[in-house]
């Protein structure tokens, strides 16, 4: 059977339940706005981010950029053209934006994968993907063993872009613009917590002007140096009987 035939994973009641906890914080924040759509879970904030903050992190993309990559064993690199930045989590500023992320969605910091910023020039664009893992494909194992599935995306726009660079949805109809401090954020996941490949999106090419965005993407489990970090954390303190924020 041909790979792209294969589902790309089964339902989880893990994967449900945070679908559901994070909806209906989201529901009930009077800052978002749930976007319409029947086939994906996604709101808006329109002013998230206050400008200097753009600014900032706009600066750090500048300095620290380097081609993005591509997980997928069919990964042809003309899909995605920009640039991306690893943000460290643990930089003054960085945590800041991340954890304020992380609280909007109700997530806790150590799901979510270190940030990302991505830069397109014009031209550049990301074509249609899912951001969750084809659990068919080669690197599923590893993923699988360090945060597992990722749940939520939370993008930032940074700036408004004189032209082109919209996120489209072709499947749930939904094509949103750039707009600088505006958040969006969809749930990867059906209500059952399998794969939604509705959620199917294209980074649009940038027509006029550049685009910069910081894009965070959460687990169904904690991930990385964040989790290691944690989980130390509370040993250490389990020894002492110290509390954990303490150690650190
Ligand atoms: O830049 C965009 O509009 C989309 C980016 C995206 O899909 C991603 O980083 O996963
Ligand atoms: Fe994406």
């Amino acid at each position: 059977m041909a790979l792209t035939t294969l589902p790309p994973g089964g339902p989880s009641a893990a994967r449900a339940a945070i679908g559901a906890a994070v909806a209906a914080k989201l529901d009930a924040d009077p800052r978002m706005q749930r976007l319409p759509s029947d086939q994906i879970a996604a709101w808006r904030c329109l002013d998230f981010l206050d400008h200097p903050w753009c600014d900032w992190l706009i600066q750090v993309i500048d300095s620290n950029r380097r081609p993005s990559s591509l997980l997928s064993d069919r990964g042809d690199p003309n899909n995605r053209t920009s640039e991306s930045c690893d943000m460290d989590r643990f930089a003054d500023g960085i945590r800041q934006v991340d954890e304020s992320i992380a609280a909007l969605l109700g997530i806790a910091p150590e799901y979510g994968e270190t940030m990302q910023g991505q830069r397109y020039a014009p031209g550049q664009l990301f074509r249609t993907h899912h951001d969750y893992f084809h659990e068919g494909e080669s690197y599923w194992p590893r993923m699988r063993e360090n945060g597992g599935q990722r749940t939520f995306t939370a993008m930032v726009y940074l700036n408004a872009v004189e032209e082109g660079g919209a996120t489209w949805f072709p499947q749930g109809g939904l094509r949103v613009a750039p707009r600088r401090g505006m958040l969006l954020a969809w749930d990867n996941m059906n209500p059952d917590g399998s794969p939604n490949t509705a959620t199917l999106h294209e980074g649009m090419a940038v027509v006029e002007g550049t685009k910069y965005v910081v894009t965070k993407w959460f687990r169904e489990e904690p991930w990385g140096r964040a989790a290691r970090a944690a989980a130390e954390a509370a040993a250490a303190a389990a020894s002492t009987g110290a509390p954990a924020s303490a150690k650190r």
